[in-house]
């Protein structure tokens, strides 16, 4: 059974800078039923340019044959604060002026994505999550969800991603919106404004999810003789329109903001004190030759997260690994989480 709603939350969303959203949309979907005991709920925390419909883009990890599956599952994924695909977002009517927002939207954080996504959890009944998963930006929304609400969550699963967004994360992010920048359309403010940046953008980005291997792999020329048409290019190009036909600038534009805010740290007493205080049992997965999230990230992650796992897996993908890998994620997050168990259950024996 799979369930795609919106939820409207008609209060006034205070933002952490601040500034308000006199309305709040939150586009979710949701697979399989919580069970009478409310134990088999599985939140997703997507990234960067994805959507609700996890069964769709982490196919493999999630779906009817896979480990997280709707029969045993209550899987929920819901759309981030800014992101095009239902939830509010700089195309979206502005109450106040009856006008898209476009560059008017207010900045947001990683912090304001999950606050958006917990009045989401109160308004379906979840009070305990068993597993709380996310990969990248989706891992940054998990980290900041457990730590600050650190008693609902039983196991977390970090994917590819940091304490806090690292300066060549940022630099990335910076040359993406200097490339939007400097497509004038972007200043147009129109849906499609932007569009050519856009594509120039997700060029420079996947510069930092794939590797020199999977280019190799994938688009090396089979003659010898050419001087130009290469297939390479053409990828970029190609990647580039792909993005464009799904996405637009401005959302792209916020949501890279919202990475480059992310630090667990901000305005609490230490990125380390933060880590401290999650109590989920972790699972923290880093990939060997990524290099937007290195592995350095994840073992700081897994040093400072009180009891953390720390597995590492190689791909040929780099960053994107995250989302191909499914097989390998499969195994180790079902090694995880079937110890995670036998550690309750040890746990309430003792209890008892
Ligand atoms: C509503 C929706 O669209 S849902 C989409 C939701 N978004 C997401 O899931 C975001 C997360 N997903 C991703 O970032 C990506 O999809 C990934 C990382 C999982 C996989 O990346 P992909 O782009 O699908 O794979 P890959 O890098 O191998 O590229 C394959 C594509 O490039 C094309 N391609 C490969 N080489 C070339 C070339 N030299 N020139 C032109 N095109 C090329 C292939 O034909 C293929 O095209 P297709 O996507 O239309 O089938
Ligand atoms: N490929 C991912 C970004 C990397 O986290 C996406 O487009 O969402």
């Amino acid at each position: 059974m799979s369930t795609t709603a919106t939820y409207v939350y008609t209060k006034q969303f205070k933002l952490e800078n601040g500034k308000k959203l006199r309305k709040l949309e939150i586009a979710y979907q949701t697979y399989g039923k919580l069970n009478a005991k409310k134990d088999n709920v599985i939140w997703v925390c997507h990234a960067l340019t994805a959507n609700a419909d996890v069964l769709d883009w982490w196919k493999g990890l999630f779906g009817n044959n896979d480990l997280f599956n709707p029969e045993e599952h209550f899987i929920i994924c819901a759309n981030v604060l800014g992101s095009n695909y239902g939830t509010t977002n700089p195309l979206s009517v502005n109450p106040v002026t009856g006008q898209p927002y476009y560059l008017a939207f207010p900045e947001f954080t990683i912090r304001d994505m999950v606050a958006a996504h917990r009045l989401l959890a109160s308004h379906l009944g979840i009070q305990d999550i068993k597993v709380l998963i996310g990969g990248s930006l989706g891992g940054q929304q998990a980290l900041e969800w457990a730590i600050t609400d650190n008693k609902s969550i039983e196991n977390l699963i970090l994917v590819a991603t940091n304490a806090v967004h690292s300066p060549w994360g940022i630099a990335f992010n910076e040359s993406q919106r200097l490339a939007i920048g400097t497509d004038r359309t972007f200043y147009a403010q129109q849906p499609d404004g932007g569009l050519k940046g856009l594509k120039a953008a997700r060029s420079i980005a996947l510069l930092s999810y794939r590797t020199y291997e999977a280019y190799s792999a994938t688009q090396l020329e089979s003659v010898n003789d050419k001087t130009g048409s290469f297939r390479a290019a053409s990828y970029q190009n190609y990647q580039g329109e792909k993005l464009c036909k799904r996405f637009n600038a401005y959302s792209y534009w916020y949501l890279s903001k919202a990475m480059d805010s992310h630090n667990v740290g901000r305005n609490r007493k230490s990125i380390v004190d933060a880590l401290s205080l999650v109590k989920a049992n972790t699972l923290v997965i880093g990939i060997e030759n990524d290099v937007l999230f290195p592995l350095c990230e994840q073992d700081f992650l897994a040093k400072n997260i009180p009891g953390a796992a720390l597995q590492s897996i190689s791909s040929a993908y780099g960053h994107d690994g995250f989302l191909i890998e499914t097989d390998i994620l499969t195994n180790i997050i079902g090694t995880f989480l079937k110890e995670s168990a036998n550690k309750k259950i040890i746990k309430l024996h003792k209890t008892a």
